[in-house]
């Protein structure tokens, strides 16, 4: 890239972060409520400048109210040590090595595993210990000898190519205990200040001084301890897996920040590194703390009030890619880290939106049915009365048991044995399986009034929903905003088929009984639906004048008006009383153009919601906080 090329771009970024810095010094970060008791009380959390110039960026590292456990399922996690405030910040942690790359192109895993090459002779005693025990964890818990694994998704991961090399390098045989105890270890010492720098001024053959890595913790970095003229050796079949499983990079540096902060404009650049305390933070799809980097520091914020007790999670999915339905996001996890999620969120929509699951789980699945009624079939000698029909789970691989135990817990025990009951009734197939769905259909309803192929149209909402969203909706969208005749038909029409399609989502919700909170997170996964719908009625609200009256109607009876009625939001909280407000603020008392106001705030307050439950602390979640403040709504926490 030329030098004036290069200089361009930084002066747009610069630009960029002078604009950043103008807004964030006038907005207010969040104004968030916490619910104890069930009562929502408001607390502002500062304003944005405060937080990011905030005295403790000071870069050193720090351990705020939390502390390192064996999460099961995860091996290491961190946890909240006591109840934390949204904002509080929980980690500061230096990087062992740390890279810049290009702006929105951060150096590869082939580049940082260089650099960690490169810098290893110049890293402390103590941090080639943390290399060595991250590499421990990465021997100890790869997939092939992963413990105590309470999801089924972890275990059903085919370990990744690094991770078979990975535990025959590990010569020390690790329990997650020991890792938890070396960890511990590590960070005390770096808290007592024993962790003077020691910087070797010649090469690897120094420290072969084996004791060198071992002083206060024998079993600390074993690999790392071993004589060898190059510290690095024992360690280097685990280095590409390492990298892969806790190296960080973003985009860029938050340029706004580093503006702040006064530093070089490098310290903005796309960078990656291996940041030792952060690494052992897991993920989740719905994260309760955000990452932050500031001149190659990294620090991690709570982004919601934890409970003590509470792991501390963030999100390895950049971008928009808390947004997508979870299959897609297992399929991006997988790809660049290597593991299938087993968070909150992936459990819910795996267990209640089967289509979604991860293909390879499907797969298996079916495998381990079909080794089943083989089974079955050869010890009860030719009961099975025909072949497939149309019995419940013939369709696409998908175990609607799964689906069906999810329902019957939800629908109470007696649902089992009346759906047992009716099993019989339906006509003399014989004691053919009959698809657990359809059995709760003919409990309900009656025998045979309704029938199943085994999938439940719910199945398919999100599928669909993303589908249609991303195939046909996005260009409609685009060609309504620009379109030079009738904008206004179009865009209204667009707005009806995505109400119908929000509709279909919240019904979905409701068949399932989801909670609020699983609502919101099942409209995180089409949360480009919500945002196009949010935006489409602010454009009509904006565009609306007092003869709107017809657009207003259509938008308030078509699909999710009414949140507030099914529990989304707290139609008594400070929310509802503000966007009444609003309402009547903007509304005017012209019916039509106070409908769609109030169309438009009920969205922006679902679309802030949503941010809340799956992204606190993301560039979303300030966006949607600052949007719905700006229209005087103060957004609640669920509980
Ligand atoms: C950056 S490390 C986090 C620390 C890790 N628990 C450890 O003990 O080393 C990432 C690894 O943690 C595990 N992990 C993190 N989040 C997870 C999640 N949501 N579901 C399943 N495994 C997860 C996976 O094995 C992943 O490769």
């Amino acid at each position: 890239m030329s030098t004036q090329m290069a200089r361009r771009q930084f002066s747009a970024q610069r630009q960029q972060a002078l604009n950043r810095q103008q807004f964030i010094s006038r907005r207010p970060l969040i104004t968030c409520s916490t619910s104890a008791a069930g009562t929502p009380s408001t607390a502002s959390v500062g304003d944005i400048t405060s937080v990011y110039t905030s005295q403790a960026y000071s870069h050193k590292r720090a351990v705020g109210p939390v502390q390192l456990e064996i999460v099961p399922g995860k091996g290491l996690g961190w946890r909240a040590s006591r109840d934390v405030a949204t904002g509080e910040l929980l980690l500061a942690s230096l990087p062992l090595v740390v890279m810049y790359g290009s702006p929105g192109e951060p150096p590869s895993n082939d580049d940082l595993l260089m650099a960690v090459r490169q810098s290893y002779p110049r890293l402390t005693k103590l941090e080639r210990r943390w290399l060595g025990l991250l590499c421990d964890c990465c021997a100890t818990t790869a997939p092939s000898t992963q413990h105590g694994t309470t999801a089924p998704a972890a275990a059903a991961v085919p370990p990744p190519a690094a991770a078979a090399a990975a535990s025959t390098a590990a010569s020390a045989v690790c329990t997650t205990e020991g890792l938890l105890a070396q960890a511990r270890a590590l960070l005390a010492e770096t808290a007592a200040g024993v962790a003077e720098r020691d910087v070797t001024s010649s090469s690897a053959g120094a420290e072969a001084s084996g004791g060198s890595n071992a002083d206060s913790n024998p079993a600390a970095g074993a690999a790392v301890d071993a004589p060898s003229a190059d510290g690095l050796a024992p360690l280097t079949p685990l280095l590409p897996l390492l990298i892969q499983r806790y190296s960080y990079c973003e985009p860029r540096e938050d340029p706004a920040v580093a503006e702040l902060q006064q530093l070089p404009p490098e310290a903005a650049m796309s960078p990656a590194g291996l940041w030792p305390e952060a690494a052992l933070l897991n993920h989740s799809c719905c994260p309760n703390a955000s990452v932050l980097l500031v001149g190659g520091a990294m620090y991690v914020r709570a982004g919601r009030a934890l409970l003590q007790g509470e792991e501390v999670t963030v999100s390895y999915l950049g971008g928009k890619g808390l947004f997508q339905d979870v299959a897609e996001r297992r399929r991006q996890l997988r790809g660049s880290h290597g593991f299938i999620c087993c968070c909150p969120r992936c459990i819910m929509e795996h267990e209640h939106f089967p289509t979604r699951r991860y293909p390879e789980l499907l797969e298996q699945q079916k495998q381990q049915q079909q080794k089943q009624r083989t089974r079955n079939s050869s010890s009860s000698n030719s009961s099975s009365g025909g072949g497939g029909g149309d019995g419940g789970d013939s369709n696409q691989g998908i175990d609607d048991s799964l689906l069906a135990s999810a329902l019957m817990s939800r629908r109470g025990a007696g649902v089992n044995s009346t759906a047992a009951a009716a099993a019989g009734g339906g006509g003399g197939g014989g004691a053919r399986a009959k698809g657990p769905l359809q059995a709760v259909l003919d409990a309900v309803f009656g025998p045979g009034r309704f029938r199943t192929t085994g999938l439940a149209p719910d199945h398919r909402v999100l599928a669909t929903a993303n589908a249609v969203l991303a195939a046909e909706w996005e260009a409609a969208a685009h060609s309504a905003l620009t379109a030079a005749t009738a904008p206004r038909r179009q865009q209204a029409e667009l707005l009806d088929k995505l109400e119908g399609a929000l509709g279909a989502v919240e019904s979905a919700c409701s068949y399932l009984d989801l909670p609020p909170k699983g609502r919101l997170m099942v409209f995180a996964s089409v949360y480009g639906v919500v945002r196009l719908t949010c935006d489409l009625a602010e454009l009509l609200a904006m565009t609306t004048s007092t003869t709107s009256t017809a657009t207003g109607a259509t938008v308030r009876g078509n699909g999710i008006n009414g949140f507030e009625a099914r529990g989304l939001v707290d139609p008594k909280s400070d929310a509802a009383a503000a966007a009444a407000a609003a309402v009547a603020a903007i509304g005017g008392g012209k019916v039509g153009a106070s409908m769609v106001s109030e169309r438009r705030l009920q969205l922006l307050q679902l679309a802030a919601a949503v941010t809340e439950s799956v992204a606190p602390g993301s560039d979303a979640h300030v966006t949607a906080a600052v949007k719905v403040n700006d229209n005087k709504l103060v957004f609640t926490f669920l509980p």
